[in-house]
């Protein structure tokens, strides 16, 4: 991790808040100097009280002025640690909004990869360790030297001896601090890849309870979770010793410097040339050029946990998206034509999913879109949205290839409904306008109207206020696709997808989605990915893909009366004959 990497991320992060950095700064220092008084005090208390002249007025002054600078220390450290937290708090805010909405323009293959859990691990965990260095460090770095400097500048104009031993003693500690510290740093790093990996297999198996029941595979998540723990306590523990070792030096040393400031103070006690005031003094400081030494070296100690995570989030910050607008070209108004060009595409390199398809799609026009588990239909939605590249081939939306368009406008042209709608807890409301609140509740209700949803909305127990379970708990797959159209219907876009929910539903749903579907498709380009017989009434075209390959493609009419085609057979044995 270089300088200057610390130092953009720094200035990236503190420059807009340097009035406060400023502000903390000066109050820390005010704290400093008042530190270094207080002895200065006592040296005097010391001094009058033992030299016998009986002065019990400047006795009981020097007692007062104690005190008040005692309080008055106490209120700047409270003062430091609002402007401090206030400065953490804000920083590392703006740093997980900025890391939140990165990830969020980053392509799906990087999410593949990258499990959610471990995203929030990035997203707050790197980021509550960099809190306390983005607020603290640099301040309480150079207020801590200044405050070392004040005190053996003191010492020195004390006893010139002891402020020259004590100087080379500060330098032999800082000398030693040095070496010792990027000791920890690779420990911290591997400390929280471990925690991540945790987080990761936490968030994955409680999003899958369901699954993991069902199987009767409690007993293994559990052993793995044991494995991930142990692996944890591995790491922190290495991690904490290699730190411990940064820490014990410290003290080690310190021990040693009192006991010398003790020696020299008695030697020069015993021999008259120091008051008793003045070794006071002289020890007094020398313990307290522990509390500096100390803190640079537990900033040093952050600095080593935050440059594995600042590395961790430079990394991510600096991924880039592999989805590259090469143009910013608009797509004309209007319904869609849907071209694709001979398009090849794979998850990865080795393996293809799709092979040469090619089709065309007219504006207006519904294609209905069949074919077995793992043909490659949900792909083929992807790319159309976008949200992977083509190996090779086109994908044109009204003649402009989705490479050259901007993304915000295929996303916002082009809607999917996908078999697992996500519902969020929240209201239908929050749902439906995914929480904004530009969206009236008369544009729900005129969308529940066009789409022929009155009824069933009316029979929602609070209408828009109906509350959902996390993951839209209490609503079923069919009832989740029909919020899901209400959501595209308020979007308006101009090429439908429709991934249908495979799940069987009941006859009335069914008939209401049925009727939604082609409300919905009015005046829009359509594609629906059908598991029902009903939905294929309603398609102008058919595509039948087995293995990524288009094997049939054609009108539904025309398909419909050849006895020769995929598709009249299909109709004849039903869905399931032909395509499960
Ligand atoms: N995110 C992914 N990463 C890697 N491979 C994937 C991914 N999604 C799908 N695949 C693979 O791509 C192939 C096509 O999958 P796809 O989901 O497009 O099929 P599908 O026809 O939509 O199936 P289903 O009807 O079950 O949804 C399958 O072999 C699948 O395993």
């Amino acid at each position: 991790m270089s300088f200057q990497e610390y130092r953009k991320m720094l200035g990236q992060y503190l420059l807009p808040h340097r009035g406060k950095v400023l502000l903390l700064f000066l109050v820390i220092l005010m704290g400093s100097g008042l530190q270094l008084v207080n002895p200065q005090i006592l040296r005097f208390f010391i001094d009058t009280a033992t030299s016998g002249s009986g002065q019990v007025n400047s006795l009981i002054n020097a007692a007062l002025l104690f005190i008040g600078v005692a309080i008055l220390t106490q209120g700047l450290t409270v003062l430091v640690t609002y402007l401090g937290d206030t400065l953490a708090w804000t920083v590392s805010n703006t740093m997980r909004g900025d890391l939140f909405a990165h990830s969020m323009r980053l392509d799906l293959k990087f999410h593949n990869n990258h499990t959610p859990g471990r995203m929030i691990e990035r997203i707050d965990g790197d980021v509550n360790v960099l809190s306390n260095f983005f607020s603290q460090f640099g301040v309480r770095i150079v207020s801590n030297f200044l405050m070392l400097l004040g005190m053996l500048v003191f010492l020195t104009y004390t006893n010139w001896g002891i402020g020259l031993t004590f100087i080379a003693f500060t330098g032999v500690v800082m000398f030693m601090l040095g070496k010792i510290r990027f000791f920890a740093t690779p420990f911290w790093t591997e400390s929280r890849e471990t925690s991540a990996k945790l987080f990761g297999f936490l968030e994955e198996r409680l999003s899958g309870v369901e699954e993991v029941r069902a199987n009767g595979a409690v007993a293994y998540v559990m052993r793995r979770l044991h494995e991930l723990n142990r692996l944890r306590l591995h790491k922190d523990r290495r991690a904490f010793l290699a730190a411990g070792v940064t820490w014990s030096t410290t003290i080690g040393m310190f021990s040693l410097g009192t006991a010398l400031s003790l020696a020299l103070g008695a030697m020069l006690y015993a021999n008259g040339t120091l008051s008793l005031g003045t070794v006071y003094l002289i020890y007094a400081y020398v313990n307290m050029l522990r509390a500096p030494i100390e803190q640079i070296s537990q900033q040093l100690q952050d600095l080593q946990k935050a440059s594995a995570s600042i590395r961790r989030t430079s990394e991510l910050l600096g991924t880039k998206s592999a989805l590259v607008e090469r143009s910013g070209r608009s797509i004309a108004d209007g319904a869609l034509q849907v071209d694709l060009d001979n398009v090849s595409f794979g998850y990865s390199e080795e393996e293809r999913v799709l092979h040469n398809v090619t089709l065309t799609l007219a504006p207006g026009k519904v294609l209905g879109v069949l074919g077995r588990t793992g043909s490659g239909k949900s792909t083929m939605a992807r790319l159309l949205m976008r949200f992977y590249d083509v190996n090779e081939g086109g994908v044109r939306l009204n003649g402009v290839d989705v490479r050259d368009a901007s993304l915000s406008e295929v996303r916002k042209r082009v809607v999917m409904v996908t078999q697992d709608v996500q519902l969020f807890s929240g209201t239908i409301r929050d749902n439906l306008t995914f929480f904004d609140p530009a969206i009236t509740d008369e544009r729900i209700l005129q969308a529940f109207t066009e789409l022929e949803l009155l009824e069933w909305y009316q029979a929602l127990p609070e209408g828009l206020d109906t509350r959902l379970g996390p993951s839209g708990g209490g609503f079923s797959a069919g009832e989740g696709q029909l919020l899901a159209f209400a959501r595209v219907f308020l979007a308006d876009p101009a090429l439908v997808i429709l991934d249908e929910a495979s799940s069987r539903l009941d006859p009335a749903t069914e008939q209401l989605l049925t009727r939604t579907v082609s409300k919905l498709m009015e005046n829009r380009t359509g594609i629906i990915i059908a598991h029902r017989l009903a939905t294929l009434q309603q398609v102008d075209d058919i595509l039948i893909l087995e293995d990524g390959r288009i094997v049939q493609h054609g009108e539904r009419e025309v398909l419909a009366h050849d006895p020769e085609s995929r598709f009249y057979q299909l109709l004849r044995q039903g869905m399931e004959g032909v395509l499960v």
